[in-house]
Protein backbone atom coordinates (compact mmCIF):
# COMPACT_ATOMS: atom_id res chain seq x y z
CA UNK A 1 0.00 0.00 0.00
CA UNK A 2 1.25 3.45 -1.15
CA UNK A 3 0.58 6.73 -0.17
CA UNK A 4 -0.05 9.00 3.44
CA UNK A 5 -1.73 7.10 6.54
CA UNK A 6 -1.35 10.45 8.97
CA UNK A 7 0.11 13.35 8.54
CA UNK A 8 1.10 15.92 11.42
CA UNK A 9 1.89 19.44 10.21
CA UNK A 10 2.60 21.97 13.49
CA UNK A 11 -0.11 19.82 15.46
CA UNK A 12 -0.55 21.41 19.07
CA UNK A 13 -3.23 20.38 21.94
CA UNK A 14 -3.68 22.43 24.86
CA UNK A 15 -5.59 21.66 27.79
CA UNK A 16 -6.35 23.99 30.87
CA UNK A 17 -3.25 23.46 32.46
CA UNK A 18 -0.96 23.49 29.16
CA UNK A 19 0.12 21.57 26.30
CA UNK A 20 -0.22 18.26 26.05
CA UNK A 21 1.15 17.99 22.53
CA UNK A 22 2.97 21.06 20.83
CA UNK A 23 4.92 21.55 17.25
CA UNK A 24 4.43 18.00 16.28
CA UNK A 25 5.29 17.51 12.67
CA UNK A 26 5.68 14.04 11.03
CA UNK A 27 4.50 11.57 8.03
CA UNK A 28 3.24 8.04 8.45
CA UNK A 29 3.60 6.28 5.44
CA UNK A 30 0.44 3.58 5.09
CA UNK A 31 0.16 0.28 5.50
CA UNK A 32 2.74 0.62 8.60
CA UNK A 33 2.70 -0.95 12.17
CA UNK A 34 3.27 2.09 14.17
CA UNK A 35 4.48 1.84 17.57
CA UNK A 36 3.91 4.57 19.69
CA UNK A 37 5.61 5.24 22.66
CA UNK A 38 6.39 7.68 25.58
CA UNK A 39 6.33 8.51 29.23
CA UNK A 40 3.15 8.46 31.20
CA UNK A 41 1.80 12.27 30.30
CA UNK A 42 3.89 12.09 27.26
CA UNK A 43 1.04 13.24 24.69
CA UNK A 44 0.30 9.51 23.24
CA UNK A 45 -3.18 9.54 23.74
CA UNK A 46 -4.07 13.07 22.94
CA UNK A 47 -2.10 12.53 19.43
CA UNK A 48 -4.47 9.84 18.83
CA UNK A 49 -7.89 11.36 20.18
CA UNK A 50 -6.61 14.20 17.74
CA UNK A 51 -5.84 11.52 14.49
CA UNK A 52 -9.32 10.32 15.43
CA UNK A 53 -11.24 13.00 15.36
CA UNK A 54 -12.57 13.68 18.95
CA UNK A 55 -10.23 16.35 20.00
CA UNK A 56 -9.56 19.08 17.57
CA UNK A 57 -6.47 20.84 17.20
CA UNK A 58 -5.29 24.28 18.92
CA UNK A 59 -2.89 24.87 16.64
CA UNK A 60 -1.90 23.55 13.37
CA UNK A 61 -3.23 20.55 11.65
CA UNK A 62 -3.51 16.90 10.96
CA UNK A 63 -4.49 14.85 7.67
CA UNK A 64 -6.17 11.29 7.93
CA UNK A 65 -5.95 9.26 4.83
CA UNK A 66 -5.43 12.12 2.95
CA UNK A 67 -8.09 14.11 4.05
CA UNK A 68 -9.47 15.54 7.91
CA UNK A 69 -10.01 13.18 10.58
CA UNK A 70 -13.93 14.13 10.60
CA UNK A 71 -14.23 13.05 7.04
CA UNK A 72 -11.70 10.27 7.51
CA UNK A 73 -14.02 8.51 10.16
CA UNK A 74 -15.59 5.94 8.54
CA UNK A 75 -12.30 4.30 7.18
CA UNK A 76 -11.10 4.61 10.50
CA UNK A 77 -11.39 2.86 13.65
CA UNK A 78 -10.33 4.09 17.33
CA UNK A 79 -10.31 1.68 20.29
CA UNK A 80 -9.66 3.79 23.44
CA UNK A 81 -8.10 2.76 26.90
CA UNK A 82 -11.58 3.47 28.24
CA UNK A 83 -13.21 0.95 25.75
CA UNK A 84 -16.19 2.74 25.14
CA UNK A 85 -18.84 -0.32 24.73
CA UNK A 86 -23.00 -0.54 25.75
CA UNK A 87 -23.13 -2.17 28.83
CA UNK A 88 -26.36 -3.38 28.79
CA UNK A 89 -25.58 -5.05 25.29
CA UNK A 90 -24.66 -8.60 25.02
CA UNK A 91 -21.49 -9.64 22.80
CA UNK A 92 -23.53 -10.73 19.84
CA UNK A 93 -25.83 -7.87 20.21
CA UNK A 94 -22.33 -5.80 20.23
CA UNK A 95 -21.81 -7.30 17.33
CA UNK A 96 -24.55 -6.76 15.45
CA UNK A 97 -24.93 -3.22 16.46
CA UNK A 98 -21.43 -2.83 14.63
CA UNK A 99 -22.63 -4.95 11.50
CA UNK A 100 -25.91 -1.97 11.76
CA UNK A 101 -23.67 0.98 12.14
CA UNK A 102 -21.20 -0.31 9.44
CA UNK A 103 -23.68 -1.92 7.04
CA UNK A 104 -21.36 -1.92 3.67
CA UNK A 105 -17.82 -3.20 4.93
CA UNK A 106 -19.06 -5.01 8.20
CA UNK A 107 -16.62 -8.50 8.31
CA UNK A 108 -18.75 -10.65 11.07
CA UNK A 109 -16.35 -13.46 10.24
CA UNK A 110 -12.97 -11.92 11.56
CA UNK A 111 -15.16 -9.88 14.30
CA UNK A 112 -16.68 -13.44 15.15
CA UNK A 113 -13.29 -15.02 15.32
CA UNK A 114 -11.84 -12.44 17.45
CA UNK A 115 -14.25 -13.29 19.98
CA UNK A 116 -14.78 -16.67 19.58
CA UNK A 117 -10.64 -16.93 20.07
CA UNK A 118 -11.50 -15.57 23.79
CA UNK A 119 -13.99 -17.66 24.51
CA UNK A 120 -16.51 -15.12 24.93
CA UNK A 121 -20.22 -15.99 25.41
CA UNK A 122 -22.41 -14.42 22.93
CA UNK A 123 -25.21 -14.05 25.72
CA UNK A 124 -22.83 -12.55 28.23
CA UNK A 125 -23.33 -8.88 28.94
CA UNK A 126 -20.85 -5.91 28.35
CA UNK A 127 -21.06 -5.03 32.01
CA UNK A 128 -20.39 -8.62 33.09
CA UNK A 129 -16.91 -8.88 31.29
CA UNK A 130 -13.39 -8.82 32.66
CA UNK A 131 -11.20 -5.84 31.39
CA UNK A 132 -9.25 -7.81 29.08
CA UNK A 133 -12.56 -9.51 27.97
CA UNK A 134 -13.81 -5.82 26.83
CA UNK A 135 -10.51 -5.45 25.51
CA UNK A 136 -11.34 -8.22 22.76
CA UNK A 137 -14.94 -6.56 22.19
CA UNK A 138 -13.52 -3.69 21.23
CA UNK A 139 -10.87 -4.92 19.13
CA UNK A 140 -13.29 -7.53 17.19
CA UNK A 141 -15.47 -4.40 16.71
CA UNK A 142 -12.04 -2.64 15.28
CA UNK A 143 -11.48 -5.36 12.63
CA UNK A 144 -14.79 -6.00 11.42
CA UNK A 145 -15.22 -2.51 10.93
CA UNK A 146 -12.42 -3.12 8.12
CA UNK A 147 -10.69 0.45 8.65
CA UNK A 148 -7.86 1.14 6.78
CA UNK A 149 -6.17 3.28 9.52
CA UNK A 150 -6.72 1.48 13.30
CA UNK A 151 -5.77 3.75 16.10
CA UNK A 152 -5.12 1.54 19.17
CA UNK A 153 -4.54 3.30 22.51
CA UNK A 154 -2.61 0.55 24.99
CA UNK A 155 -4.68 -2.09 23.25
CA UNK A 156 -3.27 -5.12 25.13
CA UNK A 157 -2.72 -3.38 28.55
CA UNK A 158 -5.31 -5.44 30.27
CA UNK A 159 -4.79 -8.91 28.68
CA UNK A 160 -2.81 -11.46 29.92
CA UNK A 161 0.30 -12.97 28.60
CA UNK A 162 -1.89 -15.63 26.37
CA UNK A 163 -4.54 -13.59 25.20
CA UNK A 164 -2.02 -10.99 24.30
CA UNK A 165 -0.15 -12.99 22.20
CA UNK A 166 -3.02 -14.06 20.13
CA UNK A 167 -4.87 -10.95 19.90
CA UNK A 168 -1.38 -9.52 18.76
CA UNK A 169 -1.05 -12.02 16.04
CA UNK A 170 -4.53 -11.79 14.71
CA UNK A 171 -4.16 -8.31 14.56
CA UNK A 172 -0.89 -7.93 13.17
CA UNK A 173 -1.95 -11.26 9.97
CA UNK A 174 -5.08 -9.31 9.61
CA UNK A 175 -2.98 -5.84 8.75
CA UNK A 176 -0.58 -7.70 6.63
CA UNK A 177 -3.29 -9.66 4.69
CA UNK A 178 -5.52 -6.04 3.85
CA UNK A 179 -2.62 -3.69 3.87
CA UNK A 180 -4.23 -1.56 7.19
CA UNK A 181 -2.01 0.77 8.85
CA UNK A 182 -2.35 0.18 12.92
CA UNK A 183 -0.83 2.82 14.92
CA UNK A 184 -0.32 1.27 18.49
CA UNK A 185 0.38 3.14 21.91
CA UNK A 186 2.14 0.95 23.98
CA UNK A 187 4.51 0.78 27.15
CA UNK A 188 6.23 -2.41 26.04
CA UNK A 189 9.24 -1.78 24.80
CA UNK A 190 10.71 -5.34 23.83
CA UNK A 191 7.17 -6.17 22.08
CA UNK A 192 7.49 -3.60 19.50
CA UNK A 193 10.82 -4.88 18.16
CA UNK A 194 8.19 -8.10 17.18
CA UNK A 195 5.26 -6.36 15.39
CA UNK A 196 6.39 -2.74 14.78
CA UNK A 197 7.87 -1.62 11.27
CA UNK A 198 7.26 2.25 12.61
CA UNK A 199 8.07 3.87 15.64
CA UNK A 200 7.08 7.32 17.22
CA UNK A 201 8.73 7.98 20.16
CA UNK A 202 6.70 11.62 22.19
CA UNK A 203 8.25 13.33 25.58
CA UNK A 204 6.72 15.53 27.15
CA UNK A 205 4.40 16.51 24.31
CA UNK A 206 7.23 16.87 21.47
CA UNK A 207 8.02 14.22 18.72
CA UNK A 208 11.92 13.34 19.17
CA UNK A 209 11.89 10.03 17.05
CA UNK A 210 9.69 9.33 14.37
CA UNK A 211 10.54 6.83 11.54
CA UNK A 212 10.92 2.75 10.13
CA UNK A 213 12.56 0.77 12.74
CA UNK A 214 15.52 -0.30 10.69
CA UNK A 215 16.46 3.27 9.60
CA UNK A 216 16.29 4.13 13.33
CA UNK A 217 18.28 1.28 14.36
CA UNK A 218 21.02 1.44 11.73
CA UNK A 219 21.04 5.48 12.28
CA UNK A 220 22.78 4.93 15.73
CA UNK A 221 25.74 2.48 16.95
CA UNK A 222 26.35 1.48 20.07
CA UNK A 223 30.44 1.94 21.09
CA UNK A 224 32.55 0.82 23.47
CA UNK A 225 36.00 1.03 24.14
CA UNK A 226 38.74 3.93 25.55
CA UNK A 227 37.62 6.87 26.92
CA UNK A 228 37.97 9.59 24.20
CA UNK A 229 36.24 12.69 22.90
CA UNK A 230 32.93 11.80 20.41
CA UNK A 231 32.86 14.07 18.26
CA UNK A 232 32.06 14.85 15.55
CA UNK A 233 29.22 12.38 16.22
CA UNK A 234 25.80 13.00 17.91
CA UNK A 235 25.56 11.56 21.17
CA UNK A 236 22.54 10.25 22.61
CA UNK A 237 23.71 8.57 25.84
CA UNK A 238 27.27 8.02 27.17
CA UNK A 239 28.86 6.47 30.22
CA UNK A 240 32.33 6.65 31.12
CA UNK A 241 33.79 4.59 33.77
CA UNK A 242 37.51 5.45 34.72
CA UNK A 243 39.02 4.57 31.47
CA UNK A 244 36.12 2.78 29.35
CA UNK A 245 33.40 4.74 27.26
CA UNK A 246 29.92 3.24 26.33
CA UNK A 247 27.80 5.48 24.07
CA UNK A 248 24.89 5.17 21.85
CA UNK A 249 25.68 8.00 19.16
CA UNK A 250 24.55 8.77 15.67
CA UNK A 251 27.59 8.47 13.43
CA UNK A 252 29.24 11.37 11.80
CA UNK A 253 31.59 9.33 9.41
CA UNK A 254 33.52 6.02 10.79
CA UNK A 255 34.54 5.66 14.45
CA UNK A 256 37.60 5.35 16.08
CA UNK A 257 39.36 1.80 15.40
CA UNK A 258 40.04 1.89 19.57
CA UNK A 259 35.96 1.42 20.01
CA UNK A 260 33.86 -1.92 19.37
CA UNK A 261 30.38 -1.26 17.85
CA UNK A 262 27.11 -3.22 18.26
CA UNK A 263 23.60 -1.75 16.56
CA UNK A 264 21.45 -1.63 19.36
CA UNK A 265 17.98 -3.40 20.06
CA UNK A 266 14.85 -0.88 19.63
CA UNK A 267 14.76 -1.18 23.55
CA UNK A 268 18.14 0.09 23.54
CA UNK A 269 17.41 2.87 21.62
CA UNK A 270 14.05 3.79 23.08
CA UNK A 271 15.59 3.82 26.81
CA UNK A 272 18.75 5.46 25.68
CA UNK A 273 16.14 8.36 24.21
CA UNK A 274 13.57 8.32 27.45
CA UNK A 275 16.63 8.69 29.37
CA UNK A 276 18.29 11.71 27.71
CA UNK A 277 15.09 14.18 26.96
CA UNK A 278 17.61 16.43 25.37
CA UNK A 279 19.35 14.47 22.95
CA UNK A 280 18.36 15.99 19.69
CA UNK A 281 15.15 14.60 17.46
CA UNK A 282 15.70 12.26 14.31
CA UNK A 283 12.87 11.87 11.74
CA UNK A 284 14.04 9.54 8.82
CA UNK A 285 13.31 10.69 5.33
CA UNK A 286 9.73 8.49 5.38
CA UNK A 287 8.73 10.09 7.87
CA UNK A 288 9.26 14.07 6.57
CA UNK A 289 8.85 14.86 3.45
CA UNK A 290 5.48 17.06 4.36
CA UNK A 291 4.43 19.58 1.64
CA UNK A 292 4.68 23.13 2.70
N1 LIG B 1 -9.05 16.03 28.75
C1 LIG B 1 -7.96 16.55 29.32
N2 LIG B 1 -8.06 17.68 30.07
C2 LIG B 1 -6.96 18.23 30.63
N3 LIG B 1 -5.71 17.73 30.48
C3 LIG B 1 -5.56 16.62 29.76
C4 LIG B 1 -6.67 15.97 29.14
N4 LIG B 1 -6.19 14.90 28.47
C5 LIG B 1 -4.87 14.86 28.66
N5 LIG B 1 -4.47 15.90 29.42
C6 LIG B 1 -3.09 16.22 29.83
O1 LIG B 1 -2.30 16.19 28.66
C7 LIG B 1 -1.04 15.57 28.91
C8 LIG B 1 -0.85 14.40 27.96
O2 LIG B 1 -1.79 13.38 28.32
P1 LIG B 1 -1.98 12.05 27.47
O3 LIG B 1 -3.14 11.33 28.06
O4 LIG B 1 -2.04 12.41 26.03
O5 LIG B 1 -0.62 11.28 27.78
P2 LIG B 1 -0.20 9.76 27.46
O6 LIG B 1 1.14 9.82 26.80
O7 LIG B 1 -1.28 9.07 26.71
O8 LIG B 1 -0.04 9.15 28.91
P3 LIG B 1 -0.25 7.64 29.48
O9 LIG B 1 0.94 6.84 29.03
O10 LIG B 1 -0.22 7.86 30.95
O11 LIG B 1 -1.56 7.12 28.97
C9 LIG B 1 -1.04 15.18 30.39
O12 LIG B 1 -0.37 16.20 31.09
C10 LIG B 1 -2.51 15.16 30.76
O13 LIG B 1 -2.69 15.51 32.10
Amino acid sequence: MTGTALQADGLGRRFRRGWALRECTFRLPAGRICGLVGPNGAGKSTLLALAAGLLRPTEGSIEILGTDPASARARMAYVGQDKPLHPQLTVAQTLRFGAELNPDVWDMDTAQRVVAAGELDGTARVRTLSGGQRTRLALALALGKRAELLLLDEPMADLDPLARHQLMGTLLADAAERGTTVVMSSHILTELEDTCDYVVLVDAGRVRLAGGTDDLLTAHTLVTGPAQDLAPHTVVEARTTGRATTALLRRDGPVSDDWQTAQPSLEDLLLAHLRNPDAPALFTPSATGIPR
